[in-house]
């Protein structure tokens, strides 16, 4: 059986509702807006940007792209962030991360508005992932990754799950959205002992450490669901996974590709938060 489950008529679905949303603001006047703030050019943060400004385009949202070179100073981006902040016509920010070295999140996260901060960097809205209060912005991806289980009836609750990766972009929101789904939460990472082992006791497994294909058949247990965060750019620049999907769609009873399965649903779930915000800024 094709075990490959893929993210579009998720993102689809999301989508629908959006574009009659944004088509009622707009005759209002309303013209929700996305910045994008990205320093240099690394592959993943293209990739997410051609996702999205797609998506915006197919939605009626506008978009603009504040592009700088890496040599932007700290004091120079957060200027730039205030700016956005201020500007009334845009109405959500998303900021790639992470950030060159050289720049501190642990200060700029406080800089975003939490009201314009539609991929979770601030604090504010991180706060409310782990209070389980939907009034805030929960990260895209991470979103995402519930929405693709839900959309596919993966019971959750109860059920064993494990995620292996702890960024503040996706492993750990990750965790704490299925754990508010009542699921029993492992979370693991590079240091876990006998990873392959914790791993494929999990019913669903969450990959999102950033190493292209290092999810193998040992580490997925027989008839698993596997969602696949990562998005790598391989040795040939292609987008690759962290699981070796080949290798494990055999075992697994679902998997979602890459491309074209979590992140094509990050990018409408990202629409949909701009969406929200611009709402909320308008009190439409
Ligand atoms: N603050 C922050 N949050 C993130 O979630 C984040 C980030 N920074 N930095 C970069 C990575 C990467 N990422 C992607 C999201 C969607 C696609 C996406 O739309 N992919 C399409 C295809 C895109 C294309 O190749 O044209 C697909 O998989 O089908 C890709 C990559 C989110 N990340």
């Amino acid at each position: 059986m094709e075990s490959i489950i893929k993210g579009k008529p998720v993102a689809d679905k999301i989508s629908e509702n959006l574009i009659k949303e944004v088509e009622e603001l707009k005759a209002k006047g309303i013209n929700p807006k996305l910045s994008i703030v990205r320093v240099g050019a690394k592959g993943g943060d293209l990739a997410y940007e051609r996702g999205a400004l797609k998506r915006c385009e197919k939605i009626g949202i506008i978009t603009e792209v504040k592009e700088f070179p890496e040599s932007i100073t700290q004091e120079e981006y957060i200027n730039e962030l205030k700016k956005l902040n201020e500007d009334s016509s845009t109405h959500g920010i998303l900021c790639f991360r992470p950030l060159p070295k050289h720049l501190s999140e642990e200060q700029i996260k406080y800089v975003i508005s939490p009201e314009k901060d539609v991929d979770c960097f601030s604090p504010v809205n991180a706060a409310k992932v782990m209070e389980g209060d939907k009034s805030g912005y929960p990260p895209c991806t991470p979103t995402a990754v519930v929405e693709i289980l839900k959309h596919y009836d993966v019971e959750l609750s109860g059920k064993k799950v494990a995620v292996l990766g702890r960024s503040m972009v996706v492993g750990k929101p990750a965790a704490m959205l299925l754990l508010n789904e009542n699921a029993t939460v492992t979370i693991c990472h590079s240091r876990t002992k006998d990873l392959a082992t914790v791993t494929s006791e999990a019913d669903v497994l969450v990959a999102a450490v950033g190493r292209a294909r290092m999810v193998k058949e040992n580490f997925v247990k027989e008839g698993a669901v596997v969602i696949d965060v990562g998005i790598n750019v391989d040795e040939d620049g292609k987008l690759c996974g962290d699981v070796d999907t080949d290798a494990v769609k055999d075992k697994v009873s679902m998997i979602t590709p890459v491309p074209a399965g979590v992140g094509s649903v990050t990018t409408s779930v990202l629409a949909k938060h701009i969406v929200k915000a611009c709402k909320m800024q308008n009190n439409a």
